[in-house]
This record gives C-alpha cells, sequence and structure tokens, in this order.
C-alpha cells in the first residue's frame, strides 16, 4: 500500500482526534517509516495542504456527501479530505490514483459500505468540481473567506472587523503558503557567513543571509537539516526571522542577571545566552518539567553554560523584587500568527482561549515587571496577531507611570523600517512577508 499516503492519513486522523501538532506527528510517523524522499515530500504535501485547505475542502464534502463532514468518523472524513485534496490541487496526481488509493485505505480500515460511500462522494465530486460555488464576496463576504480561504469564521469575522474584507484575504492568502525556513546561526560556534557557505557547499541548499537580524539564515529546498553534524554540533537551530529579533530588543550585555519566564523550548533563552558570550546568568523558568529537560537539551547542544532552570509557574512565584537587568516574557498565547508554519492551529483555537490567555498575560507581565531592577529591561513578545494579547497587554502595562516604551524600529533595515509605524513591532504576515509576531520592549524607570 501506498505509505505516503497511508501516513498522511494517519497523521491527519491522529491531529484530528487527539488534538496532537501537525510538526510532532508527521516527524514521528516518517521516522517510524523510514521514508523515501519523494513520500517523505508527498506525505508533507498531503498532510500540511489538508490542514490548510480544510475548510475550502470540508465546503464542496458538504455539496455532494448526504452526512455532514462534521458528523463523519474522523478516519472516513479525512480519507475524504485526502482525496478531494488531491483531485482540486495537485494536478500532478491523475483522478483516477487519488480515488483508487483512498479506496484502498477505506477498504483496509472500514466495511465496504464505507468504501463505497467514498468511491462514489469522491467520483462525483470529480465530475463536478467546476460547477461547485462559494458564497458571494460582495453578499457575504466572511462566508467566501472563511470557505475559499479556508479559516474559521469567527477568526474571519474578527480580522475583517479589524482589516476590512481586502485585507483579509491578503493575510488568509499568507497564512495558506508553505512558509520559508530561517535558521538562526549560533554565534558561540560559528560565524553566520561560514555557515551559510558551508551548508550550500557541502549539502547544495540553497541559502541566503536575511537582511535581518545577523545571524539569520533563510533555507530553500532544504530537507532533512535536522539530521545534519552541523546541526548535532549546534552550530544553527530552526528559529522564525521575527523571534530573531526578541533577544536583540532586551539589549543584552555579558555579565547581566536575566530572567526568561516562559522559556521552554528554550529558542529565545539560548539566543540571549548567544548575544552575552556566555557571561552572566539567565535564569529559565517553564511551568512544565518535560520541557525543562528541552531547555537544558538545547543549551547542551548548543553549547550555552549560564543557564540555570527552575520548573515553577511564574504566576505564583516569589522572587525578590527588582533584582533583573533584563526580563523576558516570551507568552504562551494562541499562536494565531503561525497558521502557515502550523496550519492546523486555526482549527483548534477558541475565541474564548484568546481571552483566558489575555488575562494570564497581564498577570505575568505584571509580576515580570516586578523583578525588574530600576532602568531595566523587559521584553514582552508573542506569536500571535489579536489585540487582546498583544496591543491591550500592553496598554494595561504601560498604565503604570514608571515605565515607557522603547522604539524598536532601530532593530530594522532602512527599508523595512516603513512597514511599521508603532514603537512595538507587529509582525502581519501578508505585510512582512514573516511569521506573524509581537514585540514590546519596556523601561522601567529610575
Ligand atoms: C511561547 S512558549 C515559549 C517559547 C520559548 N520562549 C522559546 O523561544 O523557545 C510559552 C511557554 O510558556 C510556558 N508556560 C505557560 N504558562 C506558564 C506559567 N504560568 N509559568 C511558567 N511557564 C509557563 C509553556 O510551557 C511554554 O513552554
Amino acid at each position: 500500500m501506498d505509505k505516503a499516503r497511508v501516513i498522511a492519513y494517519k497523521v491527519l486522523t491522529q491531529i484530528d482526534s487527539e488534538e496532537v501538532y501537525s510538526n510532532l506527528s508527521l516527524n514521528r510517523e516518517i521516522n517510524r517509516a523510514n521514508l523515501e524522499f519523494r513520500d517523505r515530500r508527498l506525505a508533507t504535501e498531503l498532510v500540511y495542504g489538508v490542514l490548510r485547505m480544510r475548510g475550502h475542502l470540508d465546503y464542496i464534502i458538504n455539496q455532494f456527501s448526504k452526512h455532514p463532514v462534521k458528523n463523519l468518523d474522523p478516519g472516513v472524513r479525512n480519507l475524504l479530505r485526502l482525496g478531494v485534496y488531491q483531485i482540486k490541487f495537485l494536478d500532478k496526481i491523475p483522478v483516477r490514483a487519488a480515488v483508487h488509493t483512498t479506496v484502498e485505505l477505506a477498504k483496509r480500515d472500514f466495511h465496504m459500505g464505507i468504501a463505497k460511500f467514498i468511491n462514489g462522494v469522491l467520483r462525483n465530486i470529480d465530475r463536478k468540481i467546476d460547477q461547485v460555488s462559494f458564497p458571494d464576496q460582495i453578499k457575504d463576504p466572511v462566508g467566501y473567506i472563511s470557505t475559499f480561504y479556508s479559516h474559521p469564521e469567527w477568526l474571519v469575522k474578527k480580522w475583517v472587523k479589524r482589516y476590512g474584507v481586502k485585507e483579509t484575504i491578503e493575510l488568509c492568502k499568507a497564512n495558506n503558503r508553505v512558509p520559508e525556513l530561517t535558521i538562526r546561526a549560533n554565534t558561540l560556534k560559528i560565524d553566520p557567513a561560514t555557515l551559510a557557505n558551508n551548508l550550500a557547499e557541502k549539502y547544495g541548499y540553497e541559502v541566503s543571509l536575511l537582511p535581518y537580524p545577523a545571524e539569520g539564515i533563510l533555507l530553500e529546498n532544504a530537507t532533512g537539516f535536522t539530521q545534519l553534524k552541523e546541526f548535532y554540533e549546534g552550530e544553527f537551530t530552526v528559529q522564525g526571522q521575527a523571534s530573531m529579533l526578541v533577544a536583540h530588543a532586551l539589549q543584552l550585555k555579558p555579565g547581566m542577571k536575566v530572567a526568561d519566564l516562559c522559556a521552554a523550548p528554550g529558542g529565545k533563552t539560548t539566543h540571549m545566552a548567544a548575544l552575552m558570550r556566555n557571561e552572566g546568568e539567565i535564569l529559565a523558568i517553564d511551568i512544565y518539567s518535560h520541557k525543562i529537560d528541552l531547555i537544558e537539551a538545547n543549551c547542551k547542544r548548543l553549547g550555552v553554560t549560564n543557564v540555570k532552570t527552575l520548573c515553577a509557574d511564574t504566576t505564583t512565584l516569589e522572587l525578590k523584587e527588582e533584582q533583573f537587568d533584563r526580563i523576558l516574557l516570551d507568552a504562551p498565547c494562541s499562536g494565531l500568527g503561525l497558521l502557515a508554519q502550523k496550519p492546523e492551529i486555526r482549527w483548534m483555537k477558541t475565541e474564548k482561549e484568546i481571552k483566558e490567555l489575555a488575562r494570564l498575560q497581564k498577570i505575568l507581565l505584571k509580576k515580570g515587571l516586578s523583578w525588574l531592577k530600576p532602568g531595566g529591561i523587559m521584553v514582552y513578545s508573542t506569536c500571535t496577531i489579536t489585540e487582546e494579547e498583544n496591543q491591550k497587554v500592553l496598554e494595561e502595562a504601560l498604565k503604570m507611570d514608571s515605565v515607557e516604551l522603547i522604539d524598536l524600529r532601530y532593530l530594522l533595515p532602512e527599508e523595512e523600517k516603513e512597514l511599521f509605524s508603532t514603537p512595538y513591532l507587529e509582525f502581519l504576515p501578508h505585510v512582512t512577508e514573516t511569521e506573524g509576531f509581537f514585540i514590546a520592549a519596556i523601561r522601567k524607570l529610575n
């Protein structure tokens, strides 16, 4: 049986029924099955494609299936989604092969009646795919955007209210793109230009240095990069371009005393350590002990030696006031800036969660400010783009009269500065062509 599709089907059903994350589940299954390059690429394309276009696919299926998609068994609905995705979006795959392989999987896992049902729906969709009409963009913009561009209705409604119809479409399109892979050179071990050259020359990757920050490298058409000697030896780590600005926003110096309030898995902790040349001390806190292990493993791989970890709930932790020179709060958030990287997030999050997260973020930010020395800097960052979790949380902190906001545009090259109109940096995927991200830096006054 076709290995790539077997794995795609398994991973999609797992994500649908157990809410596991796509990257973890897919990597585990791909490695377990020891897939060859071609199958690996197809399985990845199928999983991410179906997750991205799920709303679009379900809209089509609902027009042809006598049972609504939401009432179907998760296995059955993911087989249908896989079949329709191949028919509609993968020109290289003949329709006959798409239908046949899907029906074979249905026969393996379900009774004959289900296999016939899937066969019937897929053949019907193939014949009539050009007749499918989506809601009217003028009369029902939210319905149109959410089905055609495959995002949940509540989120589209929110964005249309904030950005208008045209910009919301651009944002959704950006979220549906295959994201770029960016890595951060670990300057404790190597300089970015040497690493970029090595990766290009030794492995034939298409490599370029990012316009910012200095450690950022763009890798195109790269697969299997976490198996490279350079990765094992800690010469680089995978990190989004906007996220790489966070440590810079703290204006770190060797010898400082720093706290990272929500640190795991340590992407930014290890970046801070590199900027501090491993001198000084970083207290890296996280609420989950298994995640503390990830911070420690990352520190070890990257040669970081100035980090002390602490497993604790930062909201209730008692520490001496005003003791840190720098504090990072890279807060737990809804993750809605990462819809290109983790497309399933859009189907998992709810509006209610956003409110709860905003409450938590405000508590964490206030706590951090109480531990910060006068004259010290605290950075607040999230990988989301909701006002509730970003601007509103910041507004609350700025009500204190002992703080001021630092203008972070100095971190950007001249040509990028005009994309930002505020002292804090809000990265929107359709504007900055990065992940969606938010960074604000607050100075505590003397
Ligand atoms: C956005 S992630 C941090 C990512 C990390 N800064 C990095 O760059 O790798 C947020 C982290 O906050 C942790 N967290 C959530 N609630 C917490 C709390 N009350 N106290 C401490 N850590 C918490 C989560 O376990 C999660 O690892």
